[in-house]
């Protein structure tokens, strides 16, 4: 297509996180397409995050530029460079050959996760020794070689792009034969489905060992605040679980209309990571489960709370009132450690935090159902 239209010498600039080399294949493609025209491929990633796309191209960390080591390539870097220099401080530009580029977004993104598991694995160990691992974290992330971001325990990361990415790296390291290294970021991701599993397994053994039949209230389904996407959140996986052993889950969530959440937990692993335009409809929505306007609409009549996202809103809702409308014992179940334990407890709930010091409820229950 570009080569099919292009008149004069173009700048070719990949901003998707692609698998490493994939400028080489450009640049064959439009090079044996050319008719003359000369194609200069950059690798230039893009950083963003979602809920916060704005001010992270306003004001990036770092802008990353790849490209050729040839005249022409260093000619194309400088004036994609010249682009960003309108706004962004020149030390903040780092140029790099075309590969280093390519891997660095892999990289960011694997380290990122890496950290999140990291936090997640320690969330386990929380739980079984009484430490608290918003306690850790803030401890070990005031050595400034470790640093104060990442370190949230949650119930698990996700998003579109972190376990495709670390994919993404796992496949490279295979197709260069290196299987420790493929192994070691694997890891990543089994600890990240370890969490969900974990949560679900606290979820039902606290509930005397089944939820079948019990209504469980789902606040947030989005993969993070601030956001509806819903692309590989760790909501899903726990809904499936908790349908797995016939719950009756009310959900809500501030963004994500009642069809994505219907769709997303009426689909196979496979097909959720496709965008929601090009997910299937299954024909039978899934009976257990409804979708509501409020947090207090989905507690009613509930037996127990799980909160699987961090919306601001779930900090200050009225507990009491909540609780007033629940089945006894009501639970809550944080998997995002949002609500204030101590006065749960002082209203009735037995409550379950991620990698905080059990309830005594919870102290003789197995981690794993
Ligand atoms: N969503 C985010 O916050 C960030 C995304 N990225 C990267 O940016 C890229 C795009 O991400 P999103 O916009 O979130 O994805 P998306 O899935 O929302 O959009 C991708 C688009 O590409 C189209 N597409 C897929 N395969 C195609 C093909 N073979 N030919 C033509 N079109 C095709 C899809 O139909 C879709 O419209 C990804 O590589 C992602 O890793 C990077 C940083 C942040
Ligand atoms: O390549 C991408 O698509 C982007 O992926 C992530 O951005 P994003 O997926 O939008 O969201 P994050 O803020 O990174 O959160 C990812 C997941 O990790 C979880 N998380 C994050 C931080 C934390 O401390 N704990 C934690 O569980 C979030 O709740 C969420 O589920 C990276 O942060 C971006 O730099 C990158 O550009």
């Amino acid at each position: 297509m570009i080569a099919d239209v292009s008149k004069s010498d173009k700048i070719v600039v990949e901003k998707s996180t692609v698998p490493v080399k994939t400028a080489e294949a450009i640049e064959k493609i439009l090079t044996h397409n050319s008719k003359g025209i000369n194609f200069q491929i950059l690798s230039n990633p893009e950083f963003l995050a979602e809920g916060t796309a704005i001010q992270d191209l306003f004001n990036p960390d770092r802008v990353l530029i790849g490209g050729r080591e040839t005249p022409e390539g260093q000619k194309a870097i400088q004036a994609l460079k010249d682009v960003y220099a309108h706004w962004v401080p020149a030390e903040r530009i780092i140029c790099t050959n075309l590969w280093s580029a390519e891997l660095s977004k892999l990289a960011a993104n694997a380290f990122l996760a890496q950290r999140i598991s990291s936090v997640n694995a320690m969330s386990a160990l929380c739980e079984a020794t009484g430490a608290d691992v918003s306690e850790v974290s803030h401890a070990i992330g005031k050595d400034t070689r470790i640093g104060p971001k990442f370190l949230n325990a949650s119930v698990g990361f996700g998003g579109s792009c972190f376990q495709k990415d670390i994919l993404n790296l796992v496949y490279i390291c295979e197709c260069n034969g290196l299987s420790e290294v493929a192994n070691y970021w694997k890891q990543v991701v089994q600890v990240n489905e370890y969490q969900k599993n974990r949560f679900v397994n606290r979820v039902v053994s606290s509930m005397f060992n089944t939820v079948s039949g019990k209504k469980i209230a789902i606040l947030g389904f989005a993969f993070k605040k601030d956001t509806g996407d819903t692309r590989e959140t760790p909501a899903i996986g726990v809904c499936q679980g908790l349908l797995g052993d016939k719950a009756i889950l009310s959900i809500y969530d501030p963004q994500v209309p009642q069809e994505l959440i219907q769709r997303d937990l009426s689909m196979h692993k496979s097909e959720l990571d496709k965008p929601p335009h090009l997910r299937p409809v299954n024909a039978v929505a899934i009976e257990q489960v409804t979708c509501v306007g409020d947090a207090y609409e989905a507690a009613k009549g509930a037996h127990g709370i799980c909160i699987l996202t961090e919306w601001d809103e779930f900090k200050t809702l009225d507990y009491k009132k909540i609780y007033n409308n629940m089945n006894k014992p009501a639970f809550v179940f944080d998997g995002r450690n949002v609500v204030d334990i101590e006065k749960l407890r002082q209203i009735g709930f037995i409550v379950y935090s991620i990698g905080k010091p059990l309830d005594a409820w919870l102290k003789d229950m197995p981690a794993v159902a």
